[in-house]
C-alpha cells in the first residue's frame, strides 16, 4: 500500500520534503498540500506533485481519506495545534523540529499521545539519521576516547530573515543541539547559562548574534555551543568531544580539496538542505516505513519535549544571564 501523505506547510522544509518524497523515496505520494499562503501550496503542487488536492483548511487535510499520514512543516508556534489535530484524528505525525515552542505545550502533544495509546508521532530530528553524528556517536560509546569531559560545538548560518528573533536562536536553531548532543551522550542536561559576546554588526537591530550558550549534563559534562545564525561564509556545523584519552570530532561533509590560484581550498556548504541531504532523506523514509509496519522508531514526542526543557531554561536564561536549572520527569513507561 502507498502511503497517502498531507503536508501542512509548503515553504522551504515543506517544498524540499515533498520533493524528496515524490522523486527520492519510495512507498509513499503526496496527496495533499495547505498553506496559509496559497501560493506556496501552489507552487508546491506545480513543481513536485502535480496530482496533489490543495486544502484551504489543514485541518480538513487531516480528517481527509485521501490522507494517511501528516507532514507538519508549518512555523514553529503552529506545530502543537496541528499535532494533536492529527492524534486525535488517529494518525500518525512527522513534525518537524521543533515539536512545539514551550515545554508545556510538548507536554499536552506527549499527554495525547500516550492516552491514543500508540505512538503516532515522529519529530524531524534529522540529525541522528546523519553518518557523521553516527560516526562520532559509535566512536564515543566504543570507550576510544574514555569518559566524555567537554564539548565544543558551534551551530553557524550564513544569514537569517527579519523574522528571526533572539529566542528563535534557542527555540529554532540550538534546538537541534539540545537534541542532538542528549543523545549522544545518553545523558540529561541540568543547568544552561546564556552569553552574549560583542554583536555582530551584519545582525539586524532588534537580533543578538552570535550567543553562547554553557550547558551543563548530570553526569558533569560541560558543553559550549556558539550560535552565530549572520556569520556570512556558510552554513556550518562543528561538534569537538575532548575525552579522558583523546578527542573526537564531528567529521565535515565530504568536499574536494582544491589547489588552485595558488591556494588550497575546500568550499563550505552554504545551506542546511545540501548540509544534511541524506540525514533527511534517511529519517523520512524511516517514518514512511514505519508508518507502513505500524511502528514508529525515529525521534520521539518525549525527546521533542525534553528538548523543549531545555530551551525553556535557555530563553530564561537569556534574559537573566543566570546560570539557569534544568529538572526533567523521569520518561513514562510509554517512551522506554
Ligand atoms: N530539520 C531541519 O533542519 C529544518 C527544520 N525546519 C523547521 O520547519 C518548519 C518550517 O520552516 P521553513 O520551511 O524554514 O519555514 P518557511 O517560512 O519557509 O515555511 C513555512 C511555511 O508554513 C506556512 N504556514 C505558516 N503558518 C501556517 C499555518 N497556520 N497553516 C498552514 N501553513 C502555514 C507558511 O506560509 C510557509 O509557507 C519550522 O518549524 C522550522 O524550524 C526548517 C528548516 C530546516
Ligand atoms: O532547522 C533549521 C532552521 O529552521 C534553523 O533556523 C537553522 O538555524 C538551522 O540551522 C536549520 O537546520
Amino acid at each position: 500500500m502507498t502511503l497517502k501523505l498531507g503536508v501542512i506547510g509548503a515553504g522551504a522544509i515543506g517544498q524540499d520534503h515533498i520533493r524528496r518524497c515524490m522523486q527520492t523515496l519510495s512507498g509513499s505520494r503526496i496527496t495533499a498540500v495547505n498553506d496559509i499562503n496559497p501560493d506556496n501550496a501552489g507552487s508546491a503542487v506545480a513543481r513536485y506533485a502535480a496530482d496533489a488536492r490543495i486544502f484551504d483548511d489543514p485541518h480538513a487535510l487531516i480528517r481527509s481519506d485521501d490522507v494517511d499520514a501528516v507532514i507538519v512543516t508549518s512555523w514553529g508556534a503552529t506545530h502543537e495545534a496541528f499535532v494533536l489535530a492529527t492524534i486525535a484524528a488517529g494518525k500518525p505525525v512527522f513534525c518537524e523540529k521543533p515539536l512545539a515552542t514551550t515545554a508545556e505545550a510538548c507536554r499536552r502533544i506527549v499527554e495525547a499521545e500516550m492516552k491514543h495509546g500508540r505512538r503516532l508521532v515522529q519529530v524531524g530530528f534529522m540529525r541522528p539519521y546523519d553518518a557523521g553524528y553516527r560516526a562520532l556517536k559509535a566512536t564515543l560509546d566504543s570507550g576510544r576516547i574514555g569518559e566524555p569531559l567537554m564539548l565544543h560545538c558551534a551551530h553557524r548560518n550564513p544569514r537569517v530573515g527579519k523574522n528571526y528573533t533572539t529566542d528563535m536562536a534557542i527555540t529554532d536553531t540550538l534546538i537541534h543541539e539540545l537534541h542532538v548532543l542528549r543523545w549522544m551522550l545518553d545523558d540529561d542536561y541540568v543547568s544552561a547559562q546564556v552569553l552574549y559576546p560583542r554583536k555582530s554588526g551584519k545582525a539586524l537591530e532588534h537580533l543578538r548574534d552570535p550567543q553562547i550558550v554553557l550547558l551543563e549534563t548530570a553526569r558533569g559534562t560541560r558543553i559550549d555551543v556558539e550560535i552565530f545564525v549572520n556569520c556570512q561564509y556558510g552554513y556550518d556545523v562543528q561538534c569537538e568531544v575532548i575525552g579522558e584519552l583523546g578527542i573526537a570530532r564531528l567529521p565535515e561533509p565530504s568536499a574536494v580539496p582544491l589547489r588552485s590560484e595558488a591556494a588550497r581550498s575546500e568550499a563550505i556548504l552554504m545551506d542546511w538542505k545540501e548540509r544534511f541531504i541524506g540525514a533527511y532523506d534517511v529519517e523520512l523514509q524511516d517514518f514512511i516505513d514505519g508508518v507502513r509496519a505500524g511502528v514508529l522508531r525515529g525521534p520521539d514526542a518525549w525527546s521533542g519535549y525534553c528538548a523543549a526543557v531545555a530551551a525553556d531554561a535557555c530563553v530564561a536564561a537569556q534574559t537573566s544571564g543566570a546560570v539557569t536549572p534544568i529538572s526533567l520527569p523521569a520518561a513514562p513507561a510509554f517512551y522506554r
